[in-house]
Parts: structure tokens; C-alpha cells; sequence
């Protein structure tokens, strides 16, 4: 099969060619600067969540995929490293302090029993500026995923800064990523950032798993007729180009917002990303 028509056979649902997400990695797939897990985390696979860009809700889009994954019965952790900007344990209303004891620190667990490991949880006072340089900053994500004792664990998701800068190297050549999620809103200048996303997956050779966009559409309460609030959506003709599919288009829901606010995300069932879940549970097979 061509790319084009794997991408096509994609969007067919509910087909999923989980083979071609491996083939292309190379042995051994450890690098030389790969980094060892804490002794006492189990890991099956690794997700990291990335956008080319800040503001298209991608804390969200994790926090979600996470909160499928763990509805549909997986063991689930999310690893923030977004280190300056971390919202994952507000979404899921936890505090810290994480504590540690002998055999690495322990990550918090929300309500629903998710692992959550994220800078808020370790400092003193959860408005406090993380003012470090980038070295610091790599060092911390590697310590979240070698001094975090995560137990078992079947689906990691590590929830990146925006761009592509220096976090996301590290998390590529230290952590085994098993595949990225490339989270993209519908404006026009989108395209161009979802490809230097995805063209920097392909350097780190990182299977591209799809693309979620967010705020695709809001919902007339009255009507029901959806309004393209950013302009109409190019996902679909980015993803055919980048012979990948698309995972989910969520709507810009006040709902959700709500419930984030709360703290309480794991309380949304999100079936708009029913087709990335799909994916990630063909992975386990
Ligand atoms: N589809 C949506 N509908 C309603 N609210 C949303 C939606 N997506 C995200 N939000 C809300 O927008 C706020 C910001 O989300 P989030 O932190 O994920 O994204 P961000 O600030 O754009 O940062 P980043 O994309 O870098 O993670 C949160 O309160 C979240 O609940």
C-alpha cells in the first residue's frame, strides 16, 4: 500500500495499520543519551501529545485522551513537561506535595486514579514562577521519567510545551516514545506549524500517530447549526498531505471549560476522540 492510501484506508474507520507506526524504527531503538525509567515503573507505551504552537488546548487534548484511555479500562499517567506552563493537575483538581521514599518519587494520583507527575506538584506554592534555564529544565523531564517510581503503567502521556524547542528534543532522544499526537487548531497559519511539528517527529523518527484539531466548531445552543468560529478547517487536507489521519475534531464546548475549571476533567466522556482512542488501544495488541 501507498502512503496516500494508507492515509485514505485511515480515514475508512474502523481499519488501523498499527504496524507502519513501528516498521520505520530503527534498531536499536534505544539511542546512546536514552534514558532508564526508574527501576520500578512498568511502562508499556509512551504518547507524547505536542502542537507547533501555544493556545490550540493542547493540555486538554491530553488530559482527555488520558481520560478515554483510563474509561476504557487502561492504567493511565500523564508526565507534564511543560515545565513553565504545567495545567494538568488543575484540570484534574490535585495538589501536591508529591512525596518520594527509597524507591523514587511518587506521582499524585486524581480522582479517577490517574498518575500525574508535573512541576506544581513539587513546589511550594503552586503560583510560583519556574524561572530555570533550559539545561534545568530538560533535567527536571528526565527526572520525571527516572525518578518517578510510576508502578504499572499501560499508557504514559507526556504532555509537552508548545513549539518545538527544547523540551521536546529531550523527550525524543531520552524517553521511548512509542508514537506523538499532533494537536492543531483550524486557522490557516495552522498548517505550516502542524508540518514543523511533524517534520520534527520525523527527525527524532517518531511515528506521527494523527492529528486532533480542537475548537473545530461551536454548537448553537438554540440551533444546533455549527459555527466555524476559526475560519473554516484545513485538518483534513494537512493530514491527507501528511498521510496521516485525523483522530478527533472537538468542538469549543463552555461545558468543558467548566469542567476543567472545577478540576474535575476525568468527569467528560469525549467521544469526539473516539478514533485516537481506537488507535492507542491498536497499539496494545
Ligand atoms: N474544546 C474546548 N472547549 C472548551 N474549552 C476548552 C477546549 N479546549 C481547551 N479548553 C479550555 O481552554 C483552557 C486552556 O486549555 P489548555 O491549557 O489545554 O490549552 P492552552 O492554554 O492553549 O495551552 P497548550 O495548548 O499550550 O496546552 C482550559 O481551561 C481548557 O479547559
Amino acid at each position: 500500500m501507498s502512503g496516500k492510501e494508507i492515509a485514505m484506508a485511515d480515514m475508512q474507520e474502523p481499519h488501523f495499520d498499527t504496524e507502519r507506526f513501528t516498521r520505520n524504527k530503527k534498531e536499536p531503538q534505544k539511542p546512546d543519551f536514552h534514558v532508564d525509567a526508574n527501576p520500578n515503573s512498568h511502562i508499556k507505551h509512551v504518547i507524547g501529545v505536542i502542537s507547533g504552537k501555544g493556545g490550540v488546548g493542547k493540555s486538554f487534548v491530553t488530559a482527555s485522551l488520558a481520560c478515554q484511555m483510563n474509561l476504557a479500562g487502561y492504567k493511565v499517567g500523564i508526565l507534564d513537561a511543560d515545565i513553565t506552563g504545567p495545567s494538568i493537575p488543575k484540570m484534574y483538581g490535585v495538589h501536591g506535595p508529591a512525596y518520594a521514599d527509597d524507591n523514587g518519587t511518587i506521582p499524585v494520583r486524581a480522582e479517577d486514579s490517574t498518575k500525574i507527575m508535573s512541576v506544581n506538584l513539587l513546589l511550594d506554592q503552586e503560583e510560583t514562577p519556574v524561572v530555570w534555564r533550559g539545561p534545568v529544565i530538560a533535567g527536571t523531564v528526565k527526572e520525571f521519567w527516572s525518578g518517578v517510581n510510576w508502578g504499572d503503567i499501560d499508557y504514559l502521556f507526556v504532555d509537552m510545551p508548545p513549539g518545538t524547542g527544547d523540551v521536546p528534543l529531550t523527550v525524543f532522544q531520552s524517553l521511548p516514545v512509542d508514537g506523538v499526537v499532533i494537536v492543531t487548531s483550524p486557522q490557516e497559519l495552522v498548517q505550516m506549524i502542524v508540518k514543523k511539528a511533524y517534520n520534527m517527529a520525523n527527525m527524532m523518527e517518531i511515528p506521527v500517530l494523527g492529528l486532533v484539531e480542537n475548537y473545530s466548531y461551536l454548537e448553537c445552543p438554540d440551533c444546533g447549526r455549527q459555527i466555524s468560529l476559526f475560519g473554516p478547517s484545513h485538518v483534513d487536507e494537512v493530514a491527507e498531505e501528511l498521510h496521516i489521519p485525523v483522530l478527533g475534531k472537538l468542538p469549543l464546548d463552555p461545558d468543558y471549560a467548566e469542567t476543567v475549571d472545577q478540576g474535575r476533567v476525568f468527569a467528560i466522556q469525549n467521544h469526539f476522540l473516539d478514533k485516537g482512542v481506537e488507535l492507542l488501544k491498536a497499539l496494545d495488541k
